[in-house]
Protein backbone atom coordinates (compact mmCIF):
# COMPACT_ATOMS: atom_id res chain seq x y z
CA UNK A 1 0.00 0.00 0.00
CA UNK A 2 1.58 3.58 -0.99
CA UNK A 3 1.80 7.03 1.26
CA UNK A 4 -1.73 7.89 -0.22
CA UNK A 5 -3.88 4.88 -0.13
CA UNK A 6 -2.67 4.48 3.63
CA UNK A 7 -4.09 8.30 4.30
CA UNK A 8 -7.78 6.99 3.15
CA UNK A 9 -10.27 7.40 6.20
CA UNK A 10 -13.30 5.23 5.05
CA UNK A 11 -15.56 7.15 7.50
CA UNK A 12 -14.52 11.14 6.18
CA UNK A 13 -17.48 12.76 4.17
CA UNK A 14 -15.50 14.21 1.46
CA UNK A 15 -18.74 16.04 0.89
CA UNK A 16 -18.91 19.23 2.46
CA UNK A 17 -22.45 19.60 3.28
CA UNK A 18 -25.95 17.95 1.81
CA UNK A 19 -25.10 14.31 1.75
CA UNK A 20 -22.36 12.14 2.52
CA UNK A 21 -19.92 10.45 0.49
CA UNK A 22 -17.12 7.90 1.19
CA UNK A 23 -14.46 6.59 -0.70
CA UNK A 24 -13.37 3.23 0.73
CA UNK A 25 -10.10 2.94 -1.86
CA UNK A 26 -9.03 -0.18 -2.84
CA UNK A 27 -11.26 -3.35 -1.27
CA UNK A 28 -9.29 -5.67 -3.27
CA UNK A 29 -5.57 -7.07 -3.81
CA UNK A 30 -4.53 -6.02 -7.16
CA UNK A 31 -4.60 -9.67 -8.56
CA UNK A 32 -8.17 -10.22 -7.41
CA UNK A 33 -9.09 -6.65 -8.97
CA UNK A 34 -7.66 -8.23 -12.40
CA UNK A 35 -9.62 -11.05 -11.93
CA UNK A 36 -12.45 -9.69 -11.69
CA UNK A 37 -12.28 -6.69 -14.57
CA UNK A 38 -11.26 -10.16 -16.48
CA UNK A 39 -13.99 -11.68 -16.03
CA UNK A 40 -16.47 -8.64 -16.34
CA UNK A 41 -14.67 -7.51 -19.37
CA UNK A 42 -15.34 -10.71 -21.10
CA UNK A 43 -18.73 -12.53 -19.71
CA UNK A 44 -21.02 -9.52 -19.42
CA UNK A 45 -23.28 -8.74 -22.57
CA UNK A 46 -22.26 -5.14 -23.05
CA UNK A 47 -24.55 -3.08 -25.19
CA UNK A 48 -24.35 0.44 -26.49
CA UNK A 49 -26.58 2.52 -24.15
CA UNK A 50 -28.67 5.17 -26.06
CA UNK A 51 -29.16 8.78 -24.78
CA UNK A 52 -31.04 11.59 -25.41
CA UNK A 53 -29.68 15.11 -26.29
CA UNK A 54 -30.90 18.00 -27.92
CA UNK A 55 -33.75 15.93 -29.04
CA UNK A 56 -31.78 13.59 -30.96
CA UNK A 57 -31.00 9.95 -30.35
CA UNK A 58 -27.39 9.05 -29.58
CA UNK A 59 -25.63 5.76 -29.28
CA UNK A 60 -22.90 6.10 -26.80
CA UNK A 61 -19.30 4.36 -27.19
CA UNK A 62 -19.38 3.60 -23.68
CA UNK A 63 -21.47 -0.44 -22.85
CA UNK A 64 -23.98 -0.78 -20.36
CA UNK A 65 -25.51 -4.13 -18.49
CA UNK A 66 -28.11 -3.98 -16.04
CA UNK A 67 -28.26 -6.75 -13.36
CA UNK A 68 -30.98 -7.55 -10.41
CA UNK A 69 -32.66 -9.74 -8.29
CA UNK A 70 -35.74 -9.73 -10.46
CA UNK A 71 -36.36 -8.48 -14.41
CA UNK A 72 -36.74 -4.78 -13.01
CA UNK A 73 -37.20 -2.74 -15.54
CA UNK A 74 -34.93 0.94 -15.27
CA UNK A 75 -35.60 4.23 -17.39
CA UNK A 76 -32.70 5.86 -17.57
CA UNK A 77 -32.29 8.60 -20.03
CA UNK A 78 -35.67 7.63 -21.63
CA UNK A 79 -34.58 3.74 -22.56
CA UNK A 80 -35.66 0.63 -20.27
CA UNK A 81 -33.71 -1.92 -20.21
CA UNK A 82 -35.17 -4.98 -18.15
CA UNK A 83 -32.91 -6.21 -15.44
CA UNK A 84 -30.67 -9.48 -16.27
CA UNK A 85 -30.29 -12.47 -13.48
CA UNK A 86 -26.91 -12.12 -11.49
CA UNK A 87 -24.12 -14.19 -12.37
CA UNK A 88 -22.09 -15.74 -9.97
CA UNK A 89 -19.10 -13.09 -9.73
CA UNK A 90 -21.79 -10.04 -9.25
CA UNK A 91 -23.46 -11.53 -6.68
CA UNK A 92 -19.67 -12.34 -4.60
CA UNK A 93 -19.43 -8.68 -5.60
CA UNK A 94 -22.85 -7.93 -4.25
CA UNK A 95 -22.27 -9.79 -1.03
CA UNK A 96 -18.59 -8.15 -0.36
CA UNK A 97 -20.24 -4.00 -0.95
CA UNK A 98 -23.41 -4.58 1.14
CA UNK A 99 -20.69 -6.27 4.10
CA UNK A 100 -18.36 -3.14 3.65
CA UNK A 101 -21.27 -0.59 3.55
CA UNK A 102 -23.72 -2.28 5.72
CA UNK A 103 -26.64 -1.80 3.31
CA UNK A 104 -28.38 -4.48 0.93
CA UNK A 105 -28.65 -3.59 -2.76
CA UNK A 106 -30.95 -5.52 -5.57
CA UNK A 107 -29.74 -4.10 -8.61
CA UNK A 108 -26.54 -3.11 -10.45
CA UNK A 109 -26.34 -0.81 -13.12
CA UNK A 110 -22.44 -1.74 -14.95
CA UNK A 111 -20.93 0.81 -17.86
CA UNK A 112 -17.89 -0.22 -20.03
CA UNK A 113 -15.77 2.94 -20.24
CA UNK A 114 -12.79 1.81 -23.95
CA UNK A 115 -10.67 4.58 -22.59
CA UNK A 116 -10.23 8.05 -21.66
CA UNK A 117 -12.32 9.39 -24.39
CA UNK A 118 -15.18 7.67 -22.60
CA UNK A 119 -16.77 9.54 -19.66
CA UNK A 120 -20.30 10.28 -18.17
CA UNK A 121 -21.62 13.53 -18.09
CA UNK A 122 -23.30 16.06 -15.12
CA UNK A 123 -26.12 14.15 -13.79
CA UNK A 124 -27.62 12.75 -10.45
CA UNK A 125 -29.16 9.38 -9.96
CA UNK A 126 -32.47 10.19 -8.60
CA UNK A 127 -34.70 8.36 -10.40
CA UNK A 128 -38.49 7.76 -9.14
CA UNK A 129 -37.57 3.60 -8.99
CA UNK A 130 -34.58 3.86 -6.77
CA UNK A 131 -35.14 4.71 -2.74
CA UNK A 132 -35.20 7.52 -1.40
CA UNK A 133 -31.61 8.60 -0.38
CA UNK A 134 -31.23 5.09 -0.35
CA UNK A 135 -27.16 4.01 -0.72
CA UNK A 136 -25.55 3.82 -4.30
CA UNK A 137 -22.31 1.82 -3.87
CA UNK A 138 -19.44 2.46 -7.06
CA UNK A 139 -16.93 -0.50 -7.60
CA UNK A 140 -14.28 0.24 -10.29
CA UNK A 141 -11.81 -1.76 -12.19
CA UNK A 142 -9.20 -1.22 -14.63
CA UNK A 143 -7.73 2.56 -15.47
CA UNK A 144 -7.50 5.10 -12.76
CA UNK A 145 -10.56 7.87 -13.34
CA UNK A 146 -11.40 11.30 -11.97
CA UNK A 147 -14.65 11.50 -10.34
CA UNK A 148 -16.14 15.20 -9.66
CA UNK A 149 -18.91 16.42 -7.56
CA UNK A 150 -20.58 19.72 -7.98
CA UNK A 151 -23.48 21.10 -5.84
CA UNK A 152 -26.70 21.92 -7.52
CA UNK A 153 -26.56 25.30 -6.36
CA UNK A 154 -23.43 26.53 -4.67
CA UNK A 155 -21.53 25.06 -7.44
CA UNK A 156 -18.82 23.73 -5.25
CA UNK A 157 -16.58 20.88 -6.75
CA UNK A 158 -15.25 17.92 -4.86
CA UNK A 159 -12.76 15.75 -7.06
CA UNK A 160 -11.37 12.26 -6.37
CA UNK A 161 -9.49 9.66 -8.04
CA UNK A 162 -11.31 6.35 -8.40
CA UNK A 163 -8.95 3.24 -7.90
CA UNK A 164 -8.66 -0.28 -9.70
CA UNK A 165 -10.53 -2.48 -7.07
CA UNK A 166 -12.36 0.98 -5.41
CA UNK A 167 -15.50 1.10 -3.97
CA UNK A 168 -17.36 4.81 -3.58
CA UNK A 169 -20.35 4.95 -1.46
CA UNK A 170 -23.43 7.72 -1.95
CA UNK A 171 -25.82 7.84 0.57
CA UNK A 172 -27.94 10.43 2.18
CA UNK A 173 -29.24 13.21 0.42
CA UNK A 174 -26.33 13.23 -2.25
CA UNK A 175 -28.16 12.50 -5.13
CA UNK A 176 -30.70 15.76 -4.28
CA UNK A 177 -28.01 18.32 -3.94
CA UNK A 178 -25.35 16.95 -5.89
CA UNK A 179 -24.68 16.38 -9.77
CA UNK A 180 -21.23 13.62 -10.51
CA UNK A 181 -19.92 13.27 -13.81
CA UNK A 182 -16.72 10.83 -15.34
CA UNK A 183 -14.87 13.21 -17.69
CA UNK A 184 -13.30 12.41 -20.19
CA UNK A 185 -9.27 12.68 -20.31
CA UNK A 186 -6.65 12.22 -23.22
CA UNK A 187 -4.23 10.79 -20.14
CA UNK A 188 -5.84 7.51 -20.22
CA UNK A 189 -5.43 5.04 -22.97
CA UNK A 190 -6.93 1.84 -21.14
CA UNK A 191 -10.30 0.87 -20.35
CA UNK A 192 -12.15 1.09 -17.23
CA UNK A 193 -15.72 -1.02 -15.76
CA UNK A 194 -18.18 0.22 -12.98
CA UNK A 195 -20.59 -1.22 -10.87
CA UNK A 196 -23.31 1.09 -9.39
CA UNK A 197 -24.96 -1.55 -6.82
CA UNK A 198 -28.67 0.31 -6.19
CA UNK A 199 -31.89 -0.27 -4.50
CA UNK A 200 -35.09 0.06 -6.63
CA UNK A 201 -38.33 0.27 -4.56
CA UNK A 202 -41.28 -0.74 -7.16
O1 LIG B 1 -18.39 5.24 -13.96
C1 LIG B 1 -18.57 5.82 -12.89
O2 LIG B 1 -17.71 5.88 -12.01
C2 LIG B 1 -19.88 6.49 -12.58
C3 LIG B 1 -21.07 5.86 -13.18
C4 LIG B 1 -22.32 6.57 -12.76
O3 LIG B 1 -22.31 7.67 -12.28
C5 LIG B 1 -23.59 5.88 -12.95
O4 LIG B 1 -23.62 4.74 -13.44
O5 LIG B 1 -24.62 6.47 -12.59
FE1 LIG C 1 -24.26 8.16 -11.47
Amino acid sequence: MDLFTSQIDPKQNLLPKDGTVNYLGPILDMSRADHYFQQLWNTIPWENDIIHMFGKRIETKRKVAWYGDKPFEYTYSHSTKKALPWTQELLELKKLTETLTGETYNSCLLNLYHSGEEGMGWHCDDEKELKPNGAIASLSFGAERKFVFKHKESKEKVELVLDHGSLLVMKGATQSFWLHRLPPTKKVGTPRINLTFRKIVK
